[in-house]
């Protein structure tokens, strides 16, 4: 069965959406596997977004990222990891479609960073080494 990774990020555990997001997984008929709350260090993101790592937003993404706990978890299921990315809608919650986790919850924010309440490995050899970074799998 098909694995991905998948993050509630701060602002979601902030927001209270965890038991939104959670209920959304379960009524898909996704299985969860893995589920921690997390306090996320620098060091752990430099490796979870190396791809991003040189771009000029990233200072943004890590005062984000560590501006709270996260929810992390692995989800099991058929096709899961292309089926939470449609689930989690487009990066920029601006362009995400009603329905979707980011279409329906997220929220503009004040500066340049983009806060999207979720994350999701986004092909097969992310949702290994995404699992495998978080809990050493
Ligand atoms: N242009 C940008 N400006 C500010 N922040 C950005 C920008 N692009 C991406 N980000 C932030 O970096 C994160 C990772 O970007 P990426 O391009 O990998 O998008 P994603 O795959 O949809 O998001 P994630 O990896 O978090 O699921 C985004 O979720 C967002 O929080």
């Amino acid at each position: 069965m098909e694995k991905t990774l998948f993050i509630i990020k701060p602002d979601g555990v902030r927001r209270s959406l965890v038991g939104q997001v959670i209920e959304r997984i379960e009524r898909r008929g996704f299985l969860l596997e893995r589920l921690e709350m997390r306090e996320v260090t620098k060091d752990l993101l430099e490796v979870h977004y190396a791809d991003i790592a040189s771009k000029p937003f990233y200072g943004e993404v890590v005062d984000y990222m560590t501006s709270g706990s996260v929810v992390v978890g692995v989800l099991c299921g058929s096709d899961v990891i292309l089926s939470w990315r449609k689930m989690m809608g487009a990066t920029n919650p601006s362009d995400a479609l009603p329905g979707t986790i980011r279409g329906d919850f997220a929220h503009a924010s004040d500066d340049d960073s983009i806060e999207n309440i979720v994350h999701g490995s986004d092909s097969a050899e992310n949702a290994a080494r995404e699992i495998a970074i978080w809990f050493g799998e």
